[in-house]
């Protein structure tokens, strides 16, 4: 398996306030990592380190196999919590300046996508609802082809429909060839669909491994785990 993002112990200081501490790991494509942790454990620092919107402190950091550079932000697809896409544009037009800006926006998939999000493209993008809009931004994340897929809590204050179908759309639209991090604290939401776990508390890693192997030693799922983890949180 190649790896896609190599982490050797990235520590991430904002003044004082140690964010992320002695992150060492490896991301494999082919791979959904979730990276699972309470309000504040670091999840988005480490989002954007990868993507090169931060710097670590001290560490060393690959992404597809060169440090975070303009050339690595060209492969990494980064959906950020924050509303990014302007309200003054139509659905159809956010798809137009996502294709103008990204050499890897695949017109076609982003068109697929829309409807099956029931996006109506003539709609503005203003006039969305929340969960209508969080359909738009995954959407056009995830029409990229890039190498590295990276949605930072991407069904929060979404209703059950809206968590299904964004799941669906994720799993049927992964590139085995890409690596794709989803960070989240709805642990029961998400599961079903990682490969991979990474318990991520007050910077540190707490606990990591392969989903299906943690269940099976625990014999618990990856949310009771994680309420035994957080406990004290
Ligand atoms: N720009 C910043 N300046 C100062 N401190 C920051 C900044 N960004 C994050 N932090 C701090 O770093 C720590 C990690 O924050 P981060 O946003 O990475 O956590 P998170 O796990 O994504 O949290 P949440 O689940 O609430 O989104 C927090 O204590 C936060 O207050």
């Amino acid at each position: 398996m190649s790896i896609l993002i190599n982490c050797i112990n990235l520590n991430k200081k904002y003044m004082s306030k140690v964010a992320l501490e002695e992150f060492t790991l490896k991301f494999e494509a082919g791979k959904i990592y979730g990276i699972l942790g309470p309000n504040g454990s670091g999840k988005t620092t480490l989002m954007k380190i990868i993507a090169d919107l931060h710097k670590q402190s001290s560490g060393e950091i690959t992404v597809c196999g060169n440090k975070p550079s303009h050339e690595t932000r060209s492969k990494v697809a980064y959906m950020p919590t924050e509303n990014f896409i302007y309200g003054w544009m139509k659905v159809k037009d956010s798809i137009a300046f996502y294709k103008d800006m990204y050499a890897d926006f695949d017109m076609e998939k982003a068109l697929d996508l829309m409807n099956f999000m029931e996006l109506d493209l003539n709609q503005k993008v203003s006039s969305l609802s929340t969960g209508q809009r969080a359909r738009l931004k995954i959407s056009l994340t995830i029409s990229r082809r890039a190498e590295v897929v990276m949605l930072d809590e991407p069904l929060n204050g979404l209703d059950p429909i809206s968590r299904t179908k964004i799941k669906e759309c994720i799993i049927e639209q992964f590139d085995e060839n890409s690596v794709m991090i989803l960070s989240t604290h709805l642990v029961t939401e998400i599961e079903q669909i990682l490969d991979e776990v990474v318990f991520l508390g007050k910077g540190r890693i707490v606990l990591q491994g392969r989903a299906e192997d943690l269940r099976f030693e625990r014999g618990k799922s990856v949310e009771d785990i994680y309420r035994e983890v957080f406990a004290h949180a």
